[in-house]
């Protein structure tokens, strides 16, 4: 196996304070990984640290070799403020910055990949709407366009298909075997276990630290959900700190 990230003795945490514990493991290149675990488990947190909006407490992430600029990362719709006057277009079109220069313009080739990947995710006739105008499904679905022209190695996905009708979900999915069926290493966050247990190859079972990780059969098992929502239950959100890793 080829490893296209590692987790080494990985402590992420908010001022101090851990929120994941000593994390080990490798994700293999071309994984399809879901990452699972109780509200408060500490997934968005692992993918921030992976996409290196968190510094380590301690320990590393390691991207195998991967320049930054190869890993894609879908925030949680959530986390992203609508009222910002950006049109679908201009949002889309920040997926390519790793190959234009933003203020050089975009020229005709870059229009026509902007154009493709709304087609993609059905958006055709939407490139002037503010994305303050969207449903949560339609603009999933622009965050997905954007992912597309991102081209990335490594695609982290937080909730991706949250709050979201089956056909847009499906659609979706659709776009992620299709990432998957490339060879690209994908991790996402997800809460439906049954979509984890049918379409899911490898699972990461978090409470704050790992609970299992391998074949979804083998980690979503009752006593390991069990284990999972008691740990979390217990969790000190007061816990000691953890000496950052430089010091
Ligand atoms: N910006 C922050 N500042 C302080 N604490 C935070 C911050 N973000 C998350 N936390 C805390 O870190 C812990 C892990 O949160 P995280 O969002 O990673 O969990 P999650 O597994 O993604 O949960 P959910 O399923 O609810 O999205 C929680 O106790 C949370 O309150």
């Amino acid at each position: 196996m080829t490893p296209q990230l590692a987790f080494r003795d990985l402590t992420l945490g908010y001022e101090r304070h851990p929120a994941i514990h000593h994390l080990d493991g490798t994700v293999a290149r071309g994984a399809l990984l879901a990452v699972v675990g109780p509200n408060g488990a500490g997934k968005s947190t692992l993918f921030k640290g992976i996409v290196g909006l968190l510094r380590p407490l301690a320990g590393k992430v390691d991207l195998c070799g991967l320049d930054r600029r190869d890993v894609a990362y879908l925030p949680q719709v959530a986390d992203i403020d609508r009222t910002f006057p950006i049109s679908v277009y201009d949002l889309v079109a920040m997926g390519l910055w790793r190959t234009s220069w933003l203020f050089a313009g975009i020229g005709a080739s870059a229009r026509h990949r902007i154009h493709h990947a709304l087609e993609a995710v059905g958006l055709t006739g939407f490139e002037r709407r503010p994305i303050g105008n969207l449903s949560g499904g339609q603009l999933q679905r622009v965050l997905f366009a954007r992912l597309l022209l991102q081209d990335a190695r490594l695609i982290v996905l937080d909730e991706p298909f949250n709050a979201i009708d089956a056909k847009t979900a499906a659609d979706l999915f659709g776009l992620v075997r299709r990432w998957h069926g490339e060879g690209r290493t994908i991790l996402a966050a997800l809460h439906d276990l049954e979509m984890v247990r049918t379409s899911f190859p490898e699972v990461l079972l978090l409470a704050r630290e790992k609970v299992a990780w391998g074949p979804a059969d083998d980690v979503l098992t009752a006593a390991n959900l069990q284990k999972a929502r008691r740990m979390c239950e217990a969790f000190d959100e007061d816990a000691a700190e953890c000496r950052v890793a430089a010091e």
